[in-house]
């Protein structure tokens, strides 16, 4: 409301200075003292006013900006939030609509909220300014408002191309990003430097900079050429109206406070449609980009999910897959082909097959990061597309191949496993022994207080709580092994390829101790070293998207199939091995 008034203020502000300059002028004119002195103070006031007032509309402003850009972040991460699925953040389209939202919920608001705020203070100012104008000479008003219609329409058009070329080049942008952010990125500094893919990224990102800049000369160069032409249309008019009044005033027809409330009203009424024009842009620029916070919010849920939450029982019988059949896309070929696999309660069951076989697709179809094309998932009798996705996966301590290596603490790494539990230090030790990442984690210098990090802090940085140590990368496998360990109602582990990143030694510590453990506990664990699946209860092999093969070690053995073979090569490279040792 403050923010009303002070636009509407501010607003009536040019309008009084101009008709306040002609009473000052007209009784200068009458050479008597008295008729000035009103005008003066009037124009005194007028600019204490003018001085103060964008002080306090400017505070208004970022006031409302910053409450508006909470409570939009806060409704589009929401939102965000809600799609319990993977699907939508692997396609880039979605991918650039939520860039272009975050982008927006930061940087929209504003200018629409102050775009209209000063739209609203032109207009006011404008039709004050048109009025005096009306007053000297109606004729006068008309052409100058007539002489803004061009202008308006020019900007719009010109704003809808941008907005287009914007839209058209997201492609683009996605890729420079890409390319740009590898350069800088940690992760892919090795790799980069190794190959020497510095030179190449770098060309690609400036490849990618020229098609985005060569769209925006462009229109740059279109919009300079229509707000010239403009331009001049505006400045013909008022030097005809300046003519005019100058004429009038030598026949006597215009007193000299008119002549000077001309001018000032043909040369404010013009900058204030410049502005407005320039306002009601910018307000359409940002509402059209904030079109994209619009429509992230209006998109559909990418799972169906139960209307009624329900809560899910512990497991008791076991969990089955259906003929499960599953592909990423329907341009993709099929992943699993008809899976029909039990898990029963209780029971370790391993997973193996060669690369691409399918087997993190099944696991991420377990929780429910897609649905099956065909065929169910049922948990004890349930289908899992019936229950909260938050729900099924409090149930479950998965460690994924490509597990996180939060920039946190060692204590805030394994309890992100489970929020609630983030401050119980005990839990957090079990889980850390049993994945034998308790006595690295003690041996670091705050113990589980240290900042780990994935970037390398500097001896100056020592006295930095902040400062974060770098672990090994078996180090960070046994830390996301305790974060999946850690979960309380945990009724399924699944575990795809954790041992991938241990010694020998760890190995075998970290099998044998989850072997204890699992006793009881049902799990799933995926492995490419068979010696470390041979306890299982049942090992399922996994083909082209088929269970080829299932059974015990010893009967798959007996069997003398592909688990067979695998196991003879496995077993043969380790007895070379040991040869040349
Ligand atoms: N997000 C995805 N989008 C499209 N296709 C995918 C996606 N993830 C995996 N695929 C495809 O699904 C197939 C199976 O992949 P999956 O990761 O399940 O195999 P895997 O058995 O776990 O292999 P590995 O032993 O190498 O880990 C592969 O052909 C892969 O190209």
């Amino acid at each position: 409301a403050s923010q009303l008034v002070a636009t509407v203020l501010a607003g009536l502000l040019p309008s009084a200075t101009v008709w306040a300059t002609k009473m000052l002028v007209d009784g200068l004119a009458t050479g008597r003292p008295e008729r000035v002195l009103a005008p003066v103070a009037a124009l005194v006031v007028l600019g204490l006013v003018a001085g103060v007032l964008p002080q306090l509309t400017g505070y208004l402003r970022g006031e409302t900006d910053r409450r508006l850009d909470l409570l939009l972040q806060d409704r589009l991460y929401t939102r965000v939030n809600t799609f319990h699925g993977l699907s939508r953040f692997e396609n880039p389209v979605f991918l650039d609509e939520l860039r272009m939202a975050a982008q927006a919920t930061g940087n929209a608001m504003g200018p629409i909220t102050s775009g209209l705020f000063d739209l609203g203070r032109n207009v006011i100012a404008l039709a004050g300014l048109l009025t005096a104008l009306a007053v000297l000479s109606p004729l006068m008003a008309g052409l100058v408002a007539l002489a803004a219609l061009p202008v308006l329409a020019a900007r719009m058009s010109l704003e809808k191309r941008r907005i287009r070329m914007i839209a058209g080049q997201s492609a683009a942008a996605r890729r420079q990003i890409f390319y740009s952010s590898l350069i800088t990125d940690v992760e892919a500094a090795k790799e980069v430097r190794l190959f020497g893919l510095g030179d190449f990224l770098k060309r690609r990102v400036l490849g990618e900079l020229a098609v985005l800049q060569s769209g925006e000369r462009r229109l740059d160069q279109r919009e300079a050429f229509t707000q010239s032409a403009l331009a001049a249309l505006s400045a013909a008019v008022s030097g005809a109206g300046l003519l005019w009044a100058v004429y009038s005033a030598l026949d006597g027809r215009l007193t000299l406070g008119d002549v000077t409330a001309f001018a000032a009203a043909v040369a404010g009424t013009q900058a204030a449609l410049t502005a407005t024009v320039d306002n009601a842009a910018n307000a359409r620029q940002a509402l059209l980009l904030f079109a994209h916070h619009e429509r992230v919010m209006s998109l559909p849920g990418d799972l169906p999910t139960p209307g009624e939450p329900q809560a899910l029982p512990a497991l008791r019988r076991g969990i089955e897959l259906h003929d499960v059949w599953f592909r990423y896309d329907e341009s993709h070929p099929w992943v699993l082909r008809g899976v029909d696999l039990t898990i029963p309660h209780g029971a370790s069951v391993a997973l193996v097959g060669l690369n691409g076989a399918g087997k993190s697709t099944l696991i991420k179809l377990l929780c429910r990061f897609y649905d099956p094309s065909r065929g169910a998932i049922l948990w004890d009798g349930i289908d899992i597309r019936d229950v909260p996705p938050a729900e099924l996966r409090a149930r479950m301590g998965v460690l994924f191949q490509d597990y996180m290596s939060y920039d946190l603490t060692a204590a805030e790494n394994i309890g992100v496993g489970e929020v609630e539990a983030m401050s119980d230090r005990a839990r957090l030790q079990a889980a850390a022994e049993l994945a034998g990442a308790h006595e690295t984690v003690r041996a670091l210098p705050r113990g589980y207080d240290t900042m780990l990090s994935r970037v390398f802090f500097g001896p100056e940085d020592d006295d930095d709580p902040q400062a974060g140590v770098t672990l090994s990368g078996g180090q960070w496998q046994r830390l996301a092994l305790a974060r999946a360990l850690v979960r309380e109602r945990r009724d399924l582990l699944i575990l795809d390829e954790p041992s991938s990143g241990l010694d020998a030694q760890a190995e075998y510590e970290v099998h044998r101790r989850l072997r204890e453990h699992r006793a009881g506990n049902t799990s799933l664990l995926v492995s490419h070293r068979l010696g470390a699946v041979r306890d299982a209860d049942l090992i399922v092999v996994l083909g082209d998207g088929r269970i080829i093969e299932r059974g015990t070690h010893d009967e798959l053995i007996a069997l003398g199939g592909r688990y067979a073979h695998l196991f003879a090569t496995q077993a043969s490279g380790y007895r070379e091995g040991a040869d040349l040792g």
